[in-house]
């Protein structure tokens, strides 16, 4: 299984940046394919994102693909504001983030539309990063667990067979944006224990399935987080907006 390290721009970087961004980026990862990089920008800078990597592509070796931040799970029609997988597909979007605790928490989205959202993502042929975890309050009263396996077994109800083409990303919600990160023992308790859920549910069929770690993840404790035997890669919000610190990240990945 190769690690994935995933950038989660939010709602961050206009085109214009974007594309400082990726021209500062790029170089450093040229012919560095050992590991899967994914950069997701928002919406308005996918296509620009898009034709740079592209020609990026014609003049050398790059490990590093398109991810969307969401979408909706229709192909088309009247949904205001919604973006559809086949709109995502022309621009060579490969990965989708779903169900981000963002999502979950400030728009309200619940385990049953992000289920609907991931079918029609592995039936679009673009790889969902389902996001999953706990609210400091949940883990106070000891619900981790509990929390992390409703998330996945509804959001992943009736793609179990289709386990090898989804990525999982624990985010502990008291993780994101704090500056606290959850400890690697913290870590690998959840992600061992996601392991053993999604090999009983999809029955064995999750030999490419990564479990991705999320929150306040930085150039510092990257290391230690990677070094966990389940941790397989990193889903990286705050410090991916700079090019030198993800690209130190993916360093740290590299040298495990
Ligand atoms: O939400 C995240 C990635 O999806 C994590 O964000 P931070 O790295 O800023 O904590």
């Amino acid at each position: 299984m190769r690690y994935l390290v995933a950038a989660n721009w939010k709602m961050n970087k206009t085109v214009g940046e974007t594309l400082e961004y990726l021209d500062r980026f790029l170089p450093s990862v040229k012919d560095l394919l050992s590991v899967d990089i994914m950069i997701a920008p928002p919406f308005t800078a996918l296509s620009s994102a898009s034709i740079r990597l592209d020609a990026a592509k014609k003049e050398g070796e790059y490990n590093v693909k398109l991810g969307a931040q969401n979408m909706y799970y229709v192909e088309k029609g009247a949904f205001t504001g919604e973006i559809s997988p086949v709109m995502l597909n022309e621009l060579d979007v490969e990965y989708v983030i779903l169900g981000h605790s963002e999502r979950r928490h400030i728009f309200g989205e619940k385990d049953d539309l992000i289920n609907k959202k991931v079918i029609t993502a592995v039936e679009t042929g673009i790889r969902p990063i389902l996001c999953v975890g706990e609210t400091l309050e949940e883990r106070e009263q000891g619900k981790t667990l509990s929390v992390v396996e409703r998330q996945i077994r509804n959001g992943l109800a009736g793609v179990e067979k289709d386990m090898a083409f989804i990525d999982i990303a624990y985010e502990p919600v008291w993780a994101i944006g704090t500056g606290v990160n959850a400890t690697p023992e913290q870590a690998q308790e959840v992600h061992r224990f996601i392991r053993s859920l999604i090999n009983e549910i999809s029955k064995g069929n999750d030999s490419n399935t990564r479990i991705l770690y999320g929150g306040s993840v930085n150039e510092k404790n990257a290391r230690d987080l990677i070094k966990e035997p389940n941790v397989d890669g990193f889903l990286v919000g705050t410090a991916s907006l700079d090019p030198e610190r993800f690209y130190k990240i993916i360093t740290e990945v590299l040298e495990v």
